[in-house]
């Protein structure tokens, strides 16, 4: 079976956030159920790098954003094609904003036109590529299911929802240039409070729904984490179903992770205090016996960030430290520096995006914090729970369904693997730190937490099933 997968993200070419981890471990993750991923991707100046120089088709003006090219490549030794558009996607800045910040303002063109481009090869409309399912992800891949529907097109399509909160929301004007039929312009189409909705129309318009895991499948069809969704999304519950992501062993494993200083497994945890070191020194922290927090994240809203910066002075004084490094909102970052300066030896912030250090701070951290208020599936926890880093999380979506809460009966059965919490304020944060404090003083019961953690299955091994699974209902229905 051969698989479209339509994203804007994909590990190791581009990434901001964990889309890219997912789109980036779905080709390998399926390729032992016999299923053949090519992922398509938007010609970012990082991306043109894995392509070929040999088109594979031209399109003259894509969408009226200029000439266009399909390109093929390689990733990760898997099939990749690459959407070659200098007008739309050949640019410096963010992906989907300019350094100045603002989101770029073609926007709606650059991934109308991905969409468009998508459904067309999808649709056998490139010599030499046939697919039997495309497979979009998140409001960039949203209209990909559109355009087949509007064309009719026998493929069918699974889209995937990695985070709600980004819709790809655009005003009424754009509708006429997306060289959409007239009855798309409705509540079952792309129509969305007035605009036109990437997101909504990609819900409407895809065979099936998924998204990152159970508990968030369940939660999206409530208005608090459905965030206007939820009424579209209850209609087509028949369709939707949670597969929770898993991680790449090839790019997060403590036995073998060249970004550690040690490496270690689950009898040779001692080793991680090196780690520890390499990270007290370079985030100026003082060598100490409390647990050493970390955070590794956007500093958002949806991650808790606020909640986290205002409980700071109280992980002080409890004996924690804490290693953050995150990017984000500039009150947030401000937030976090103010509370570095405050507590010199305690706290240490590097704002900024950096892939190795990441991995050193999950190797040699004893805990990561991750207090969101939402969270589709979140990846830092099951990095965490590989590395032994111990979770504190919020219990919400995929946090809920991967972490163990150390509670009395799973203390007792020894097989707690973190600890969750339920408000995401300051007194639900609070509690949970002070409980992970507690349980750090007890090493024998933290070591154990550590390594039920590691022991446990966050391979692709079911989820790369259970995708393959649906692809193979989706086909021969
Ligand atoms: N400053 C920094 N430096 C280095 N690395 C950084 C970093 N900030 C974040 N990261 C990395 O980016 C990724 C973030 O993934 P998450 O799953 O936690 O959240 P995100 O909200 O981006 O993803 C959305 O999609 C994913 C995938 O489906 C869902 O798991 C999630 O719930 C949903 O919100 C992780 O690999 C993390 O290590």
């Amino acid at each position: 079976m051969k698989i479209l997968s339509v994203a804007s993200e994909a590990y190791p070419l581009v990434k901001t956030g964990g889309l890219a981890d997912v789109v980036g471990a779905l080709p390998a993750a399926l390729s032992e159920h016999g299923v053949q991923v090519t992922t398509l991707l938007p010609g970012y100046p990082a991306v043109m790098k894995a392509a070929g120089g040999r088109a594979v088709y031209r399109w003259r003006d894509l969408m009226g954003g200029g000439e266009a090219r399909l390109l093929r490549g390689e990733i990760a030794g898997h099939p990749l094609l690459v959407l070659e558009a200098p007008g739309l996607f050949a640019r410096k800045g963010g992906l989907y904003a300019a350094a100045a910040g603002g989101d770029w303002p073609d926007n709606w063109q650059r991934f109308a036109a991905f969409g468009q481009a998508a459904a067309q090869v999808a649709t056998g409309g490139v010599r030499g590529l046939r697919f039997d399912l495309l497979h979009a992800h998140d409001w960039q891949g949203g209209m990909a299911p559109v355009y087949l529907r509007y064309a009719q097109a026998a493929v069918k399509s699974v889209l995937t929802v990695h985070n709600i909160a980004f819709q790809g929301q655009f005003g009424a004007e754009v509708f006429p240039r997306l060289g959409l039929p007239p009855e798309a312009w409705s509540i079952d189409g792309v129509e969305y409070y007035g605009g036109v909705g990437f997101l909504k129309g990609g819900l409407a318009a895809a065979t099936a729904i998924t998204t990152v895991s159970p508990t968030y499948a369940r939660e999206i069809l409530r208005p608090e984490f459905g965030m206007g969704l939820e009424g579209l999304i209850a209609g087509r519950s028949a369709e939707l179903t949670g597969i929770v992501n898993g991680i790449d062993p090839a790019v997060w494993n403590p036995r073998s992770d060249a970004a550690l200083c040690a490496r270690y497994d689950e009898a040779d945890l001692a080793r991680r205090v090196q780690n520890k070191r390499a990270i007290e020194q370079q985030f100026g922290l003082d060598e100490a016996e409390g647990p050493l927090f970390t955070v590794v994240t956007r500093l958002t809203w949806q991650k808790g960030m606020d909640v986290l910066a205002g409980a700071l002075d109280s992980l002080v004084d409890m004996g924690g430290r804490l290693a953050l490094l995150g990017s984000g909102d500039e009150g947030l970052e401000q937030a976090f520096l103010r509370a570095a300066a405050r507590h010199p030896g305690r706290i240490g912030v590097r704002i900024g995006y950096d892939e190795a250090l990441s991995h050193l701070l999950q190797g040699g951290a004893d805990a990561i914090i991750i207090p969101s208020r939402f969270e589709p599936c979140g990846l830092t926890q099951l990095y965490g729970l590989a590395y032994g880093c111990v979770p504190i999380v919020a219990r919400v979506g995929g946090l809920a369904d991967t972490v163990i809460d150390a509670n009395p009966a799973a203390l007792g059965a020894g097989v707690a693997t973190g600890i969750q919490f339920d408000d995401v304020t300051h007194e639900g944060l609070t509690y949970a730190l002070r409980k992970a404090v507690s349980l750090y003083g007890q090493p024998a019961r933290w070591r154990r937490m550590q390594q039920r953690g590691m022991a446990a299955d966050f391979s692709w091994k079911t989820s790369g099933a259970a995708y393959a699974a649906l692809y193979r209902s989706l086909v021969s229905a």
